[in-house]
C-alpha cells in the first residue's frame, strides 16, 4: 500500500490579493516540503480569495488570476518544489459555452488545479454551484462538467470542491466509480454555530460514499460579513477522524496516510453519474511521473479538541473583527462605552483582536447619563488596558438644541447623534475604525437611532442576539478566570437593567419585551421564518407576536444602512435575509385572511 504524506494547508487569504496569496500559498508549500509532504492541499479559491463577488465577472481579474496561478507553478519549479504536488483553488473559465444557463465561452468557473513538476498537471471545475444564502455561485460561475484522477505515487487522487461535497451522488460518488484512492477537498465554508458538527458528518458520509480516504481542507479568517473556521478535517472511509485542524486559526496539519494502489487502467471514461445537462461526467485521468523519496520517521496527525458554542462565538467574533480591520489596513478602533453590556462586549473582543493598545474607548456623558454608565466604563477600560478618554456631550446637545427646535424622542435622538458624530470626528482625525455595538435583537426591532449609536465601520456583534451577548460575556469572564487572568467585564455591565438612557429614568424594557421572550421570537421568526400564526401556535402571546413582527418588517431600512459584521448564526441579517425595504407585505394576524393591510400604519 503505497503511503502519502498530506499536508493540508488552512490559510487565510485576502480577495483580489492574487500575489499575496501566492506568496502565502508558496509559503505553505515550502513549510510542508520541509516536513517531507508529498501533496499539498489549499483552500477552495486560495488564489483569488472567498467570495470574490462581481470581481469573478471582471475580465481583467480573471486574466490576472490565471497569470497567478500559472506564475505560482513556475515559481514552485524554480525554487525545487516542483516534486511537491499541490492542489489550490483558482478562479478559471469555461472553454465551451454553456447554452442552457444562456452563458458564452470563456464565463468564469470556480476550479482547482493539481501542480506538480513548475507546470499544472490537470485541472477541475466545481459541479455544484451553491446558490442559497450567503452564497450567489450560479451569478458567478459555470458548472464543470469533468472529473479529475491524477495518478501520483501510485495513488490515484480525485478532487471535489465543497459544495460538490453537500451533494448526494454527486462527485463523491464519481470518485467511488474511478476507483480513486483518496478525495482532496478544497473549501471556503463559512462559519454558523454548530455547522461544524454538521460537516463532521457530511465528510463521513461522503468518505463512505467515495470508499476512501478524504481530505477536507478549509480556509480560515474573516472577510467582510463572513467568518472563517477552518477546522479541515481527514475522515477515513469508515468514519474515523485521521487528523483534525484547529478552528478560528492557521495551520499546516501533515500526516502519513496509506492508501489503496491504483490498479484502473491510465484511460479517460464517462461514469455513470449524470451531470447537469444529462451528459455523463468524464472522468479524465492524468499521470504524474515521480521521483522515488524517503519518508522517514512516519508522522501521525494531530486531532484538535473542539471548542464548547461559546469559546467558538467568541473566536468567530474575534477573527471576523480582526480579519476587517485588518485587510482594511485599519491600525486601530475606536468606540463609545456605555458602562453597558453591548459596548463592554465589544471593547473586549477588540482587545482580544487586536491589542489592548490598538482600542480607544470613548466615554460621552449626557445630562442623563448616571454615575454607574461612566465608574463602569471606566472600570472595563481599567480591566482591559484600552485607551479611555472622557468627551461631554451636553455642551453639544445643548448648542444643537438652541439651535434647531426639536423635543421628545427627536430631542432624545440627538444625543446618540451627537456621539455618532464624535466618534466619526475622532476616526477622521486619528484614523480609528468606529465599531457599532449594536446587538442582533436591537438590530431586528429597530432598536438604535440612525446616525446616532448606528454609525460605524463594523459592528462586531450585530448577529450576536442580546442574550447571547450576556452569556458569552459571562463565558469570557470565567475563561479568564480558569487562566488566573483579570476578567474583562465588569459585573455590573453584565447584571445592570438594559437602558439606552436617552431619557430620565428611561429603560429597554418601557419599549421592548424581556429580551428572553423577544429572542425566542425573533429566533423564530427571522431564522426559522415562520409566519404569525405558527408563532402563536407555538405559544407566543398574538399580541407580543403582532407588535414585535410589526417591529421587525418596519426597520429593514435602519438595517441596511447598518455597517457589515460577523455572521454566526444560521441567517444574518444581510446576506442571508434579504426583504425588500418599500413593502406592503405584513404578517397576517392569526386566524386573518392573506390579504395586505390598505393602509400600513408606522
Ligand atoms: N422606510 C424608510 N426608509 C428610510 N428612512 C426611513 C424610513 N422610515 C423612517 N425613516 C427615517 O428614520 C427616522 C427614524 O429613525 P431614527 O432617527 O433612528 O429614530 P427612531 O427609530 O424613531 O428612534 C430611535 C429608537 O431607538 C432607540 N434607541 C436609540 C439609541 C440607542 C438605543 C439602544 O438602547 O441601543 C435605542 C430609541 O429609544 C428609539 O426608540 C425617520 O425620522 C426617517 O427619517
Ligand atoms: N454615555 C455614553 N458614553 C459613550 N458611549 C455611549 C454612551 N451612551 C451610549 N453610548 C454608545 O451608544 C451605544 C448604544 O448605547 P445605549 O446605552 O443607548 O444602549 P445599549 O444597546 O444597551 O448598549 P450598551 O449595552 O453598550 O449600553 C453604546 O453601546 C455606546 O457605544
Ligand atoms: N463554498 C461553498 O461551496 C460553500 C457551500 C457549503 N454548503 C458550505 O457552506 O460549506
Amino acid at each position: 500500500m503505497p503511503t502519502l504524506r498530506l499536508a493540508l494547508a488552512q490559510i487565510d487569504i485576502v480577495v483580489g490579493d492574487l500575489a499575496g496569496n501566492a506568496d502565502r500559498a508558496l509559503d505553505a508549500v515550502r513549510r510542508a516540503a520541509a516536513a517531507g509532504a508529498d501533496l499539498v492541499v489549499l483552500p477552495e479559491l486560495a488564489l483569488d480569495g472567498y467570495p470574490v463577488e462581481d470581481l469573478a465577472l471582471r475580465r481583467s481579474f480573471q486574466r490576472a488570476s490565471a497569470a497567478a496561478l500559472e506564475e505560482l507553478a513556475v515559481r514552485l519549479g524554480d525554487e525545487g518544489l516542483g516534486g511537491t504536488a499541490v492542489v489550490i483553488g483558482y478562479l478559471d473559465h469555461s472553454p465551451d459555452a454553456v447554452p442552457e444557463l444562456g452563458k458564452p465561452a470563456g464565463w468564469p468557473q470556480n476550479a482547482a488545479a493539481f501542480l506538480h513538476g513548475g507546470g499544472v498537471v490537470a485541472r477541475y471545475a466545481k459541479h455544484h454551484l451553491p446558490n442559497y444564502g450567503v452564497f450567489d455561485e450560479a451569478r458567478y460561475f459555470v458548472p464543470g462538467l469533468a472529473s479529475a484522477v491524477v495518478r501520483f505515487r501510485g495513488v490515484d487522487v480525485a478532487i471535489a470542491i465543497c459544495e460538490d461535497l453537500w451533494q448526494e451522488g454527486g462527485p463523491a460518488a464519481v470518485t467511488r466509480e474511478a476507483r480513486a484512492g483518496l478525495l482532496v477537498v478544497p473549501n471556503a465554508s463559512p462559519y454558523e454555530r454548530n455547522k461544524d458538527d454538521a460537516r463532521l458528518a457530511l465528510v463521513r458520509k461522503r468518505a463512505a460514499e467515495a470508499g476512501c480516504v478524504l481530505a477536507y481542507v478549509n480556509t480560515v479568517g474573516g472577510q467582510d460579513e463572513l467568518v472563517f473556521d477552518g477546522d479541515s478535517l481527514v475522515v477515513a472511509p469508515d468514519g474515523e477522524i485521521l487528523a483534525r485542524a484547529a478552528q478560528f486559526r492557521e495551520e499546516l496539519l501533515v500526516l502519513d496516510v496509506d492508501l489503496p494502489a491504483a490498479t484502473a487502467p491510465l484511460r479517460d471514461e464517462d461514469s455513470t453519474q449524470t451531470a447537469r445537462d444529462g451528459r455523463r461526467v468524464r472522468i479524465t485521468r492524468t499521470a504524474v511521473p515521480t521521483a522515488p523519496r524517503e519518508l522517514g520517521e512516519p508522522v501521525t496527525g494531530t486531532v484538535a479538541e473542539h471548542l464548547p458554542d461559546c469559546a467558538e462565538v467568541w473566536g468567530a467574533l474575534v477573527v471576523g473583527l480582526r480579519g476587517y480591520v485588518q485587510k482594511n489596513r485599519f491600525r486601530s478602533v475606536v468606540l463609545g462605552l456605555s458602562g453597558g453590556i453591548d459596548s463592554a462586549v465589544v471593547a473586549a473582543l477588540a482587545v482580544d483582536a487586536l491589542g489592548a493598545d490598538a482600542v480607544h474607548g470613548v466615554s460621552l456623558p449626557s445630562g442623563y447619563s448616571s454615575a454607574h454608565s461612566k465608574d463602569d466604563a471606566a472600570e472595563l477600560a481599567q480591566r482591559t488596558g484600552l485607551h479611555f478618554s472622557t468627551v461631554p456631550i451636553a455642551p453639544m446637545v445643548e448648542a444643537f438644541l438652541g439651535s434647531v427646535e426639536l423635543t421628545g424622542l427627536a430631542e432624545e435622538n440627538v444625543q446618540a447623534r451627537v456621539r455618532g458624530t464624535t466618534l466619526m470626528g475622532l476616526s477622521n482625525q486619528h484614523g480609528h475604525l468606529v465599531l457599532a455595538t449594536g446587538n442582533k435583537s436591537e438590530l431586528a426591532v429597530g432598536y438604535s437611532t440612525l446616525y446616532g449609536d448606528a454609525v460605524g465601520g463594523y459592528a462586531p456583534i450585530k448577529d450576536v442576539p442580546k442574550t447571547l451577548v450576556w452569556e458569552i460575556a459571562r463565558w469570557r469572564n470565567a475563561d479568564a478566570e480558569s487562566r488566573g487572568e483579570t476578567p474583562p467585564v465588569p459585573e455590573s455591565s453584565i447584571t445592570k437593567e438594559p437602558s439606552a438612557e436617552l431619557r430620565p429614568d428611561q429603560r429597554d424594557s418601557d419599549s421592548l419585551p424581556d429580551y428572553a421572550v423577544l429572542d425566542a421570537l425573533l429566533d423564530a421568526y427571522v431564522e426559522q421564518d415562520l409566519g404569525s400564526a405558527d408563532l402563536v401556535a407555538a405559544g407566543f402571546d398574538p399580541e407580543l407576536v403582532e407588535r414585535v413582527l410589526r417591529m421587525v418588517d418596519a426597520a429593514e431600512y435602519k438595517r441596511r444602512q447598518y455597517p457589515p459584521g460577523p455572521k454566526i448564526s444560521v441567517r444574518n441579517f444581510g446576506r442571508d435575509r434579504r426583504l425588500p425595504i418599500t413593502s406592503r407585505w405584513r404578517e397576517p394576524a392569526p386566524g386573518a385572511s392573506h390579504e395586505a393591510p390598505k393602509e400600513v400604519a408606522r
